[in-house]
């Protein structure tokens, strides 16, 4: 058995807290709120974030992340991205030497453009083969509820990957290893601003074809992306790319897509953010990647629309139009 801290009690850390537990692993939660922990403690549900899963006993919580963090060999990371950097001054020096640190974040930082790994890499000096990626089409209201899926587990050091591989692997999750952690990374980053087009496409009438059109050509951006950072072209051909893009922009549970539906009512950037409580990751992340796809000379049209919807008010339907006129091009 092994003991595991989860840091951030929200979505996708309640679950994936479950999940843990459900591996045979103790699990401590970190939550920021002392209301959300004791609801957890002592009655084993999050209030606050999927209300209707009962957590085992196995996990209980606490606001004090050198707690959570005591003896932990896993330490598994669920916080909003851009909150990051911040957090891990507090939590690094109480991290256990040797422990797993696994990033279950799909954003890039702002600024630096850093992926979540490197950020940890960083800014906790944490060495680069003790990061690890959990990252696929993983809803977490459909994890919670024990509905069978599969994940990715990607790190540089493959004994590594395979041990956490165990350490997760459940009748409903079925984890798989790569050792593409910048594929795995930015498959999760760029799905969430080709679901918030998803949702733009959805929200002002269109169907399939138009959101299969922006999937398609949405992994053709993201690929081209990878392969300039140094990814696997075939990472995203896998459960990090295809896989968790499909089940993003094809499910009303998804934040992201929720958020572009919003927008493609016409709603403004601060209405859509009034609609919606959780975290909604494309939403910052899509100036990063704009950033990124500029730094590596790489042609994301889908990312620079999004971008333009999100943070410079155009009207989506402005943003179709752009790029239904680009110049013809050979698939
Ligand atoms: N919800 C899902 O289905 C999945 C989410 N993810 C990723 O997991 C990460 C976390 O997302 P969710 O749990 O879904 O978000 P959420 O919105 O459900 O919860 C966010 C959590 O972070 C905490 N938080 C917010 N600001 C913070 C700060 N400044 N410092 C520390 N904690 C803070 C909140 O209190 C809350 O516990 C994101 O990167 C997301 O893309 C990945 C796979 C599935
Ligand atoms: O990453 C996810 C599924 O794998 C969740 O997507 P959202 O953040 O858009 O809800």
């Amino acid at each position: 058995m092994k003991r595991a801290a989860v840091l951030g009690a929200g979505s996708w850390g309640t679950a994936f807290a479950k999940v843990l537990a459900d591996a045979g692993n103790d699990v401590t939660l970190w939550a920021r709120r002392p209301d959300v922990a004791t609801a957890i403690r002592e009655q084993h549900v999050n209030p606050d974030y999927l209300p209707e899963l009962r957590l085992p006993t196995a996990v209980t919580a606490t606001v004090d992340p050198a707690d959570a963090l005591d003896g932990a060999d896993l330490v598994v990371i669920a916080i909003p991205s851009q909150t990051l950097r911040d957090n891990l001054g507090d939590w690094a020096t109480h991290f256990t030497p040797d422990a797993t640190v696994v990033s279950l974040m799909k954003g890039i930082e702002l600024g630096t453009l850093k992926r979540m790994s490197e950020l940890i890499v960083e800014a906790a000096g944490v060495e680069p083969d003790r990061v690890a990626v959990v990252t696929g089409p993983n809803l977490a209201a459909e994890i919670a509820a024990e509905q069978p899926a599969a994940t990715v587990v990607a790190c540089t050091d493959t004994d590594r990957a395979a041990r956490v591989q165990r350490a997760i692997a459940t009748r409903y999750l079925r984890p798989y290893t790569n050792d593409d952690v910048i594929g795995c990374e930015l498959g999760g980053a760029v799905k969430n601003v080709i679901a918030l087009a998803c949702g733009m496409a959805h929200g002002m009438g269109f169907g399939e074809n138009t959101k299969a059109t922006l999937m398609t050509r949405g992994l053709a951006e993201t690929a081209r992306l990878g392969v300039a950072l140094g990814a696997d072209p075939m990472t995203f051909a896998g459960l990090a790319g295809l896989g968790d893009l499909v089940a993003t922009c094809s499910s009303p549970l998804s934040r992201n897509r929720t958020f572009g539906e919003h927008l493609g009512r016409g709603e403004s950037l601060e209405q859509a953010q009034a609609a919606t409580r959780y975290t909604a990751e494309g939403v910052k992340s899509c100036l990063a990647i704009r950033d990124l796809a500029i730094k590596y000379g790489v042609e994301m049209p889908i990312t620079e629309q999004v971008e333009r919807v999100c943070h410079e008010g155009l009207d989506p339907r402005v943003a179709v139009r752009a790029l239904m006129s680009r110049e013809p091009k050979s698939e």
